[in-house]
């Protein structure tokens, strides 16, 4: 199968995250995707980081009804920060029999060629981006190793929806019900 990687700290998971997901298993060749919970990303110091168990328990609740999404939390046994190319040889070589392709937000690609391999990264598995709104300029646009894939801008992020909850706000909508309903019983991020 072909299969696309879609890591983040999902510090919550939203309903960006799920369209890009979802857009990625039914309007490309990808056939699944696979979201990988990273417990830290190696640029990110966030004091308001959800631990790691609790953000996968998001995860799972937000994609349950979607066949065509996974969760995994391999980087939880893996050493930290979390670089992507260390966890990309440890998936590729658990599921041999499975091809793979790296899922990212264009926001990272300005970043990116400061990643850890990232040029192997493009040999390796290479890139489906979806646009976003925020994303700085960068150079990959024509990158034999990148696709853009053309979708709906989405200007929705973590960062919104952890302001939301502390200033008071709802989130409904902006995030599943499901996930709705966990953060405000275990009082997540206020
Ligand atoms: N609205 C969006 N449009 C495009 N890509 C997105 C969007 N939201 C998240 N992503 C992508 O999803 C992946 C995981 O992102 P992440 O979990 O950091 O979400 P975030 O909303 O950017 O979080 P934060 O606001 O905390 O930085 C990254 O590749 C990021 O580029
Ligand atoms: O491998 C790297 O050098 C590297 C540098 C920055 C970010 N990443 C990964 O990119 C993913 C997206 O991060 P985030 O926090 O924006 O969701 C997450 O899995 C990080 O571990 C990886």
């Amino acid at each position: 199968m072909k299969i696309g990687l879609f890591f983040g700290s999902f510090n919550p998971i939203h309903v960006g995250h799920l369209i890009i997901a979802n857009t990625m298993a039914t309007a490309t060749d990808l056939e699944q995707v696979w979201l990988v919970v990273s417990p830290q990303n190696p640029f990110k110091k966030n004091k308001s980081l959800l631990h790691e168990f609790d953000r996968f328990d998001l995860v799972e609740r937000a994609i349950a009804d979607n066949s065509l999404l996974k969760a995994t939390d391999l980087e939880f046994h893996m050493p930290r920060p979390s670089y992507t190319i260390d966890t990309l040889i440890r998936i590729q070589e658990k599921f041999p029999q499975h091809t793979f392709r790296l899922i990212m937000g264009e926001d990272n690609l300005a970043q990116f060629p400061n990643w850890k391999n990232h040029d192997k990264i493009l040999e390796y598995v290479g890139l489906y981006v979806y646009p976003r709104p925020s994303a700085a300029a960068h150079a990959f646009g024509s990158h034999p190793a990148v696709r853009m894939v053309p979708a709906p801008l989405l200007d929705i992020s973590a960062t919104y929806i952890r302001e939301a909850i502390r200033a008071g706000r709802s989130i409904r909508y902006l995030v599943p019900d499901a996930v709705e309903e966990m953060i405000v019983r275990k009082k997540f991020y206020i």
